[in-house]
């Protein structure tokens, strides 16, 4: 089992607005070739917290350790550009360093967006922008990726395959992810290690472990909850011809405990 490569350690980390204690010793670690999601209710500290890993923002408390010359490609919640002023996608893409037109098209072609090198920023559809801005943050070669929400605004076909895409780019190229979600179904298949976040961190570790956390239930409610824990329900146990399941074969419950153990032994790969 190899050791994981920490990109980044937040120690302790408060961050207070005035009066509003936004984060409190919140402490994380994310790792090479390991997606990391935040989930958490509105206003719980999520973008806050990308935004100390950017070091857009100094804590008010706490330590934030980044590996040297860790190269950090960032994906935006939304693009804010005036429909008045015409942008094609090539344009979009060079306001990075890269001018170079092989780059820029491998970058397009990686997010399956290669057809729109030429197309108008605003004719795009929900879906396309955000592949077009991931490839944006892929021009950085990055060593760690930071999406803030990335499926804000496509349809939920479109939501399984940018989280899809998101879990290849990371195989690919072995960086780290960090992202934030809302979508509390579809993240679970597509990440590593879950941080539930409501200003400090309620609970963490693999999905299938955090969806059963009593924390997280009552952050969340037994049916998001619940509806987490059967997304995540692998069916790997038979079924007679009645429905009910046969003796050989593992029982759901049981079966379930293994998976998680088994789900702890393989977080983030290592
Ligand atoms: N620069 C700032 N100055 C003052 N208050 C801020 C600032 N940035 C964030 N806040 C406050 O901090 C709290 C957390 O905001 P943040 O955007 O981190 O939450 P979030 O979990 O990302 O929310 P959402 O899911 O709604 O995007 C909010 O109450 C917000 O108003």
């Amino acid at each position: 089992m190899s050791h994981p490569v920490d990109l980044v350690r937040l120690d302790q980390i408060n961050v207070q607005f005035g009066h509003n204690h936004v984060l409190q010793d919140v402490n994380l670690t994310l790792h090479k070739d390991c997606i990391t999601t935040l989930i958490g209710p509105n206003g719980a500290g999520k973008t806050t917290l990308v935004r100390i890993v950017l070091g857009l923002i100094r804590p008010t408390r706490g330590n934030v350790w980044l590996q040297p010359n860790l190269r950090v490609g960032y994906m935006p919640q939304k693009l804010h550009i005036d429909r008045t002023f015409p942008l094609t996608v090539k344009r979009f893409l060079q306001t990075t360093r890269v001018k170079d037109a092989s780059q820029m098209q491998t970058a397009l072609d990686d997010v399956r967006a290669g057809h729109l090198m030429n197309h108008s920023i605003h004719d795009l559809s929900g879906g396309e922008t955000q592949r077009v801005m991931l490839a944006r943050a892929l021009l950085r070669e990055p060593e760690l990726l930071v999406l803030d929400e990335p499926v804000q605004g496509v349809d939920i076909n479109g939501q399984v395959e940018l989280y899809d895409l998101i879990a290849r780019i990371r195989k690919q190229r072995r960086c780290g992810v960090l992202m934030i979600s809302h979508d509390l179904h579809l993240v679970m298949s597509s990440t590593d290690h879950v941080v539930c976040l409501n200003h400090h961190i309620c609970c963490s570790g693999h999905p299938e472990h955090v969806s059963n956390d009593p924390s997280f239930i009552e952050l969340f409610g037994k049916q998001g909850a619940a509806s987490m824990a059967l997304y995540n329900h692998r069916h790997n146990h038979n079924h007679d011809t009645h429905g009910d399941v046969i003796a050989d074969h593992p029982h759901p419950e049981e079966a379930q405990r293994a998976l998680h153990k088994e789900a702890h032994n393989k977080e983030c790969n290592h």
